[in-house]
């Protein structure tokens, strides 16, 4: 459903001394299937919307090619732009209409007939829970209200792939989950493709039947949400010593099955492979050589820890160093 190979995007900002070349997107291939769900997931600034952006027609990429549903991304925009559907980060514009008007009049653009535009408006304004906004005007909604309209206008015309930017970005947790449910079932019922970023690491979870994680306008992973998980060493085993004292016998025993074990004033932790396995033989160990714990906790790994393995830094560090890769030109 969309391929891409080399995909680059340089902005050129600024002029003279303050000329800088920035380097949103270095090189990226694409290969989704369809039917697919693939959650896009990075940093701030790590390239995702500008990807978005190229195989969207909506900017022209610097170097490289992409086909999306068939069509040539630069050749064939028109035929792409008919093919898809697209809910950018910042949303819709709406003119001074009721809602209803506004998503009839999308489909209409999308060549849809009224009767047609408003049967389906009438049925995803349902599905996403406006029913009764139909006559409201966009700028008299809630935030979440309005992010599922836009949702609906990225609808409108049935496309079976679907681009959504940050599409729960802002929402309350409520409407998070009640989004979350669409997108399932926009395959689930549907069989459409799915393309979505986030920064949300329990959403990519959650949703993608596989992540691809985005670094400093580079691929740095694609795979399952579960290998990419299992490519972290272990599970997290969070030990909380009674007592200060005995803090560095519990760090020599835990050392003992895990993996780069750090202490912490009380606490000490490290990954052990199958904690589940390796946690009663510690405790035992741990009672015969008189080391009290006061509490014991074992995480399995999240997409952040696969991050943190994959690039050195967390998902937070790495939103707090944006902008690091403009270089001056
Ligand atoms: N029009 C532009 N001109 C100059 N630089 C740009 C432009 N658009 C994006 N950038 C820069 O390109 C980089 C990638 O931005 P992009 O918006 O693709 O990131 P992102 O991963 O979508 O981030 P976010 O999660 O914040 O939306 C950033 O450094 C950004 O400042």
């Amino acid at each position: 459903m969309i391929t891409a190979r080399g995909l680059v995007q340089t902005f050129h900002t600024g002029r003279g001394k303050n000329a800088k070349e920035v380097h949103a997107v270095e090189g990226v291939d694409l290969d989704i299937a369809e039917g697919e769900v693939v959650g896009f997931l990075g940093p701030n600034g790590a390239g995702k919307t500008t990807t978005l952006r190229m195989l969207t027609t909506l900017l022209r990429p610097t170097a490289g090619t992409a086909t999306v549903a068939g069509y040539d991304v630069v050749a064939e925009p028109v035929q792409v732009r008919r093919s898809i559907g697209y809910v950018s980060q910042v949303g819709a514009t709406f003119s001074g209409a009721y809602a209803g008007d506004e998503v009839v009049d999308h489909g209409m653009l999308y060549g849809m007939s009224r009767a047609d535009a408003v049967r389906r408006g009438q049925e995803l304004f349902e599905r996403l829970q406006l029913d009764g906004l139909w006559k409201r005007m966009p700028r008299n909604m809630s935030g979440g209200q309005k992010r599922r309209l836009d949702v609906v206008m990225g609808l409108i015309h049935d496309p079976t792939l679907v681009f959504l930017d940050e599409p729960t970005t802002g929402l309350d947790p409520q409407a998070r989950a009640n989004l979350w449910q669409h997108i399932e079932g926009l395959r689930s019922t549907h069989g459409a493709t799915v393309f979505l970023t986030t920064h949300y690491l329990d959403e990519a979870d959650a949703l993608a039947d596989r992540i691809l994680i985005i670094d400093q306008g580079r691929i740095v992973a694609a795979d399952t949400p579960d290998n990419l998980k299992a490519q972290v060493a272990g599970d997290l085993v969070d030990l909380e010593v009674a007592d200060a004292a005995q803090v560095a016998v519990a760090a020599e025993r835990l050392a003992a099955i895990a993996e780069g074990v750090e202490r912490d004033g009380r606490r000490v932790r490290g990954r052990v492979a199958r904690a589940g396995r390796a946690v009663p033989g510690l405790l035992r160990d741990l009672e015969a050589a008189g080391v009290a714990l006061d509490s014991i906790e074992v995480a399995r790994p999240t997409l952040d820890d696969v991050f943190l393995t994959l690039t050195g830094r967390t998902l937070r560090d790495a939103e707090a160093g944006e902008g690091e890769k403009e270089k001056v030109a």
